[in-house]
């Protein structure tokens, strides 16, 4: 028996994980919710299926920016929960589905016990892919009611709850897509000599992107390039004509990006050259670097330690990326990690985040708000 509704929210939108940019039945789920508050303070927007909320406060000397991202994920989901997605094949496996309960618990808490500044909160589609925070952030609509500053949170499976993991400066990498597509020409399986094999292709050139990291990255600053889909072929007596490669960069400088990416080109040229083989590149979505301004976060950071229900953790920055990043190298502010609990973790079919970390945020964010809000 759940009584908590915050909870509730969470297992409701659970159950509808929706891709980037089609996020229309969470909207509407939200838009409900907000619709149900006192509206006094309250102005709404819509940005595509985003929405951009602003609570004025009682006496505001600045504008407090807050982001939940809100889309799914493409993964067949596999926990016992009676409240599965019912979306098949799409799983709210990165937390977008607590990111948002949470934030609905704050505005809840503001609306009904206003703070002197203004407070802008951000629903943001397409944190997954292609991206939303870019052009949510170019926009008219958010450009009217930029905040001076901003913070967001990610769940982190790997903390206990109560835990608030931070650093300043660095927190999450420099993030591009990588799509290769390769073409040769296909034929019969006993009649190599006739065809130009792209599974071959494919298979060398993946070999050959490893040696990226090893030999051309200083070892003192962390690079990634995983490849996580190959395709090619149509049957196992047919020689491959097409074969694509699916994977992503990560960084922890943007120089180091731009030299992964040079090197990636000169590996498929090779490849095109030594296979007599056609190729194309696309590195799809790009994420800036996740960077905490480092006032803000040493003042959140004595803020935690006072907090009697927060464990503050200082972390090391991670290879996984959020266009939040984009937010934050225009307004000053910061990301933290909160301790969930589950021993699978983002972007698993399995993850089982402990709904406890659900409150002990509304009250922990509310706390930080009365905080930083209520003083010049
Ligand atoms: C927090 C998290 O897991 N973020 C994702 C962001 C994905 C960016 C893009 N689709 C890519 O794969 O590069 C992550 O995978 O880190």
């Amino acid at each position: 028996m759940i009584d908590n509704l915050f909870v509730r929210i969470r297992r409701d939108l659970h159950k509808i994980p929706e891709l980037g940019f089609q996020e229309v039945k969470t909207q509407k789920y939200l838009l409900e919710y907000i619709a149900s508050l006192d509206q006094t303070r309250m102005e709404v927007k819509t940005w595509r299926t985003g929405i951009i909320l602003r609570i004025k406060g009682l006496n505001p000397s600045k504008t407090i920016g807050y982001r939940a991202d809100i889309d799914g994920l493409p993964i067949d989901e596999e926990t016992d929960y009676p409240f599965q997605s019912t979306h098949k094949g799409n799983m709210h496996a990165c937390g977008h589905d607590f990111h948002m309960a949470i934030a609905l618990g704050v505005i809840t808490n503001i609306v009904n016990h206003p703070i002197n500044d203004d407070m802008v909160f951000i629903f943001q589609p397409a944190e997954e892919g292609p991206g939303g925070a870019k052009p949510l952030l170019e926009s008219a609509e958010f450009q009217q009611w930029k905040p001076d500053m901003i913070f967001a949170l990610h769940i982190a499976p790997e903390y206990p709850v109560g835990t608030i993991a931070v650093k300043e400066g660095l927190l999450f990498a420099n993030t591009s897509e990588l799509f290769i597509d390769l073409k040769g020409k296909g034929g019969h399986a006993a009649y190599p000599h006739q065809t130009i094999d792209m599974v071959v292709a494919a298979c060398s050139l993946v070999n050959q992107l490893q040696t990226i990291v090893s030999r051309n990255i200083d070892p003192l600053d962390s690079a990634v390039v995983t490849v996580g889909k190959i395709t090619g072929g149509t049957v196992q007596n047919i020689i491959a004509e097409n074969a694509r490669i699916e994977g992503t960069i990560r960084t922890l400088s943007p120089t180091s990006m731009n030299r992964v990416k040079q090197r990636i080109e000169a590996l498929v040229q090779g490849v095109e050259v030594g296979y007599e083989c056609q190729t194309t590149i696309d590195y799809g979505s790009n994420y800036y670097q996740v960077y905490n301004d480092e006032v803000l976060t040493a003042d959140l950071m004595q803020f935690t330690e006072g907090h009697n229900e927060a464990n503050l953790f200082i972390c090391k920055e991670a290879m996984t990326g959020e266009d939040f990043g984009y937010m934050l190298r225009e307004i000053p502010g910061f990301m933290f990690w909160l301790g969930v609990n589950s021993p699978f973790g983002l972007h698993h079919a399995r993850l089982k985040p402990d709904e406890g970390a659900i409150n002990l945020a509304i009250n922990y964010i509310v706390d930080y708000l009365n905080y930083k809000g209520n003083r010049a």
